[in-house]
């Protein structure tokens, strides 16, 4: 699969007079798995809700998919890309079954009502489920599971309608080491599948960027200070500049990343 699966131009968004973001300029591929990074309120968020196509631009062009922002019917666009988010993540009604989550998102809806599923939509169901590591929890209230199982079944819902783009917004916020570890493992395995949507993931921390990852954009206050593949842009300078005090940055031989102040 090759194209390009998002384009933005000279993207700027402002709210109440503040610059959220300003003077983007992004292409990403169809066979990137992209990483977003930057410090708190450095407009990684809004990055990915102009990508998902939930906010428009006050200026600059917008192409997600093929389809410019603006020329297009927003409403045939989503299905086709794949959002987890902490702010979805409140819209899921506590008592809702896991399976029935990630099952309903063939329909673009959230809760179950009477809808006949078919056969080969729970198997996918099923699937996605289990390669997220929740399987034990198929028939648990979304309510009741942890931070770590929620973002795991969160990502399987979002897989659901086999997206082009996923978009995950920080998943690994809130969860502990394992659980950290374990989640960082399967997005791992999902980068380097062929079969795998275009990836962008959105995180405050290097640590947290999984092996197979090929590009990233270092935001900070709103502009980018870097972006390409990832071995250019994760240098001690690039970070440093993004998060604001002097640090350090390696890789380890299994190809991830730790950085450090001096
Ligand atoms: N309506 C608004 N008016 C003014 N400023 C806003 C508005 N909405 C968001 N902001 C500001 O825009 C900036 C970017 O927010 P955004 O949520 O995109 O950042 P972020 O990089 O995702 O941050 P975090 O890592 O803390 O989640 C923040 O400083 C936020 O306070």
């Amino acid at each position: 699969m090759g194209g390009q699966v998002l384009r933005l131009q000279d993207v700027a968004v402002r709210r109440d007079g503040a610059a959220l973001l300003r003077g983007i300029d992004w292409t990403v591929g169809a066979d990137e798995r992209w990483v977003v990074i930057g410090p708190n309120g450095a407009g990684k968020t809004t990055l990915l809700q102009v990508a998902s196509t939930l906010l428009h631009p006050t200026e600059g062009v917008v192409e997600v998919l093929g389809e410019r922002l603006g020329q297009t019917d927003v409403f045939d666009l989503r299905p086709r890309i794949g959002l987890a988010s902490a702010a979805l993540a409140e819209r899921i009604p506590p008592e809702e079954k896991v399976i029935d989550l990630v099952l309903t998102a063939s329909y673009g809806v959230m809760g179950r009502w009477t809808e006949e599923y078919d056969s080969n939509d729970v198997t996918r169901a099923v699937e996605l489920i289990d390669m997220l590591g929740a399987a034990h929890l198929i028939r648990r209230r979304f309510g009741t599971l942890s931070e770590g199982e929620r973002k795991r079944v969160q990502i399987a819902r979002a897989l659901m309608p086999d997206p082009e783009i996923l978009l995950l917004d920080e998943p690994a916020a809130g969860l502990d080491l394992g659980g950290r570890e374990d989640l960082v493992r399967r997005l791992s395995v999902l980068a380097g599948d062929f079969r795998s949507p275009t990836l962008v993931l959105v995180t405050h921390h290097v640590e947290e960027v999984p092996v197979g990852f090929t590009h990233g954009l270092l935001l900070r206050n709103g502009s980018v200070v870097a972006q390409g593949p990832l071995e250019h842009v994760f240098t001690a300078d690039n970070l440093s500049r993004t998060f604001g005090l002097p640090l350090s940055i390696e890789r380890t031989g299994q190809g991830r990343w730790y950085a450090r102040a001096h």
